[in-house]
């Protein structure tokens, strides 16, 4: 039963969506649907997930039978790399061409006998089920059967000597890093790809220690909290009265390194959905923050409403767009890869090409050169990423910093970022991995990976 007027009403937990069919059978037919769309047809997990505007079959399923595709998604992709190993090694012969869904409910079969706590009966034969449901991959039910019935019983020598790090990367992404960090660091990265990010929230007041006790959390990076157990974060204490926003603790660095912006003029380039627009508008700055996406920058005021904070919001492209006055500070937060969101977005190894990250660090490159100019005498830009790619960061700082004169770099301290040493280049970049610690003390490790650079108007 849908809810199409409220679809985030939660139901009382059933697996089926209460048509005569085996229970659970409609979560893995729409996981194996939703996983063809997301690796064949490059469709974004999220647009996918999307409540109001989403696959459908999804969005006509229970609460906990969405949790349930969540679930097998995330492990799906996480692991896909090694997933399609796997079925390489069971197979005889390769699966011919236009067989429907056929690997993408092997995906999902495997994906829970392997990686999830669900018994391989039911994996098998919820699998089987998808295989006769669809007609063209109806002939290979038998297939389909054997291939998931052999993995349970031959699961030690199907599943030995995986390298995990490199099966689950793309080729030009792991090279990238490797080049990038060097080949054990870039296969640390690839390992965190493997677990769900936790939750991080960035408190208003900046009363992190209190808010952490009160919600069971712990205090990482430059005061962010972070919680263990995940949930319905709008059932959380604090969430309605706007006591803080839900945002990763590396994403939350770029902002602070404006130093103190009180009563400051200050801009933040793309915007939305307003992490950082939150940050600045909460320590006083007066934001004119500009977006092009009118349905992301919705996205932002929404949430300034209910954080009970302003800023000047423009819809815009800032290629075409230009302020009346310059600025005391810019926060540029470059559209990228987002290749350092993977722990959050498991589709981008599947959808993200090598070249997406040339296109994308043309377009970096023209933005950084248009707002540099809209700076005041003095003032600070901070220019980040949420990519792993240097040509995101790296190399867009240094090859603006050949070409003008008229900026100098300001380089980030320990201190400044809650004292994660290991996230400082010897530049005085902060780069941020997915495998570093989040705390001083390295108790807590897992961040975005993010890139930031401040630079001076001379
Ligand atoms: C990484 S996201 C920004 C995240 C945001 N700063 C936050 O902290 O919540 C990049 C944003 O750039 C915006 N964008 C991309 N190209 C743009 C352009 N030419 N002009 C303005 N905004 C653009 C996208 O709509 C997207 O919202």
């Amino acid at each position: 039963m849908a809810h199409p007027k409220n679809p985030n009403k939660r139901e009382k937990p059933s697996e089926s969506s209460g048509k005569s069919e085996t229970p659970g059978f409609a979560a893995r037919k729409i996981a194996a649907d939703i996983l063809g769309n997301v690796v064949h047809k490059r469709r974004p997990l999220d647009a996918e997930l999307d409540l109001v505007s989403g696959h459908s079959g999804f969005r006509e399923l229970l609460y906990n039978d969405r949790a349930l595709v969540r679930a097998i998604l995330g492990v799906c992709l996480r692991h896909r790399g090694e997933i399609s190993e796997i079925i390489e090694r069971l197979l005889d012969r390769s699966i011919p061409e236009k067989t429907g869904r056929v690997l993408d409910i092997l995906h999902v079969g495997i994906g829970q006998m392997l990686y999830m706590e669900i018994p391989d009966r039911a994996a098998v034969s919820l699998a089987v089920e998808c295989a006769s449901s669809d007609r063209r991959a109806r002939p290979y039910k038998g297939l389909v059967n054997g291939v998931l019935r052999r993995l349970g019983r031959e699961t030690e020598q199907a599943t030995s000597d995986l390298d995990s790090a490199v099966l689950n990367t793309p080729e030009w992404m792991l090279e990238s890093w490797s080049g990038s960090f060097g080949l054990d660091t870039a296969k640390e990265v690839a390992i965190a790809h493997q677990s769900e990010a936790a939750l991080d929230l960035t408190i208003k007041d900046g009363t992190s220690e209190a808010w952490a006790e009160k919600l069971g959390g712990v205090v990482v990076g430059a005061g962010s909290v972070r919680l263990a157990k995940k949930g319905a974060v709008d059932k959380l204490d604090g969430f309605e009265e706007g006591a803080w926003w839900v945002q990763d603790a590396a994403a939350s660095l770029p902002a602070k390194l404006l130093g103190d912006v009180k009563g400051k003029r200050v801009a933040d380039l793309c915007a939305a959905p307003g992490g950082k627009t939150a940050q600045l508008a909460a320590a006083g700055a007066d934001v004119t923050a500009v977006d092009i996406s009118k349905g992301r920058l919705k996205r932002l005021s929404e949430n300034l409403a209910r954080l009970q904070l302003s800023a000047d919001v423009v819809t815009n492209d800032l290629r075409a767009w230009e302020p009346e006055e310059p600025f005391d500070a810019i926060l540029l937060d470059a559209p990228c890869s987002a290749t350092g969101t993977i722990r959050r977005h498991p589709d981008v190894p599947w959808l993200k090409q090598a070249y997406d990250v040339e296109t994308l660090s043309v377009i970096q490159a023209q933005l950084l050169r248009r707002v540099m100019g809209w700076l005041k005498p003095g003032g600070v830009l901070v220019y980040c990423t949420c990519s792993l790619e240097k040509a995101e960061g790296e190399d867009q700082i240094a090859g603006l910093l050949a070409e003008s004169q008229e900026l100098e770099l300001v380089p980030v301290v320990a201190d400044e970022i809650g004292g994660l040493s290991a996230s400082i280049t010897s530049e005085g970049y902060l780069r941020t991995l997915p495998c570093h610690p989040v705390t001083k003390d390295g108790s807590q490790k897992g961040l975005d990976g993010f890139f930031a650079a401040r630079l001076r108007r001379i």
